[in-house]
């Protein structure tokens, strides 16, 4: 679904992404995960079209969307979270979804556009559905995080960059938050950046470790935590036993 192949960010002397080959199958559940500053939310960036790359290429789908920025990429099936929830505050849940999911709709589905159904139904399978009529900024962080997960799920993405989607929850919320997580379908692929643990462990089926804007490893959670290289410059980011 997204390959990087030889890719790379720097600024000035600085490598935030160095050289790195990612590939991120249809349908995965891949963490990445790394340091702070190791590059996980600038190759995110790169992967989404934030970003250009200043080496290297960025495939979807098999189709070179290098010089492609974040609108087209959308187009074609990119979607994101970021690490501050972007959102309108002032509209209720509902609207946030129903806006997200216009670009992606049939011209007969935006004129029965007062059918709320599918949107109402996306809301309730992410725990959402009582707040429907809440303004976004009213809702309590934990709830917001889940919000942007709605949004991004309404566009119908083929792949999904979620960026530390759990910061700042409480456990309680990482747990509703894991809950959502498994709704998503086996249609979408999920590239997910995080340095909560457990989250990572319960919903990656593979992870890449990044260092120094480098790929250290690639492996299921189990083989990337008995890794001497990542025991070594990432303690205990998998609380390896
Ligand atoms: N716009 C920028 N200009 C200069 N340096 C930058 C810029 N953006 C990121 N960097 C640097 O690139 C490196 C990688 O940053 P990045 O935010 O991608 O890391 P990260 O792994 O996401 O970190 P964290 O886990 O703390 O969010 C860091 O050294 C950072 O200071």
């Amino acid at each position: 679904m997204l390959e990087l192949r030889g890719t790379g960010r720097a600024y000035g002397a600085l490598k935030a992404v160095d050289d790195v080959d990612l590939t991120v199958h249809a349908g995965a559940r891949h963490a990445l995960i790394g340091p702070n500053g190791a590059g996980k939310s600038t190759l995110l960036h790169l992967a989404a079209g934030n970003l250009r790359p200043t080496a290297g290429r960025v495939l979807l789908a098999g189709r070179d969307v290098t010089r492609h920025g974040p609108a087209r990429r959308a187009r074609l099936g990119v979607g994101r979270t970021f690490q501050t929830p972007a959102l309108i505050g002032s509209a209720d849940c509902l609207t946030n979804v129903a806006l997200a999911a216009w670009p992606a709709q049939t011209f007969r589905a935006r004129w029965l556009r007062r059918d709320h159904a599918p949107h109402l139904a996306r809301l309730d399978a992410l725990g959402l559905a009582d707040d429907a009529a809440t303004p976004a900024a009213a809702l309590s962080h934990g709830r917001r995080r889940l919000l942007e997960l709605a949004v991004a799920l309404a566009a119908s993405p083929r792949l999904l960059l979620l960026d530390e989607p759990a910061a700042g929850l409480t456990d309680d919320d990482v747990g509703l938050l894991l809950t959502a997580l498994g709704t998503i379908g086996a249609e979408v692929a999920v590239l997910l950046v995080e340095h909560h643990q457990e989250l990572v462990r319960a919903f990656a089926g593979t992870v890449t470790v990044l260092h120094q804007g480098a790929v250290v490893t690639t492996g299921t959670p189990a083989e990337v935590a008995a890794d001497p290289r990542v025991r070594e410059i990432y303690q205990g980011a998998l609380g390896a036993a």
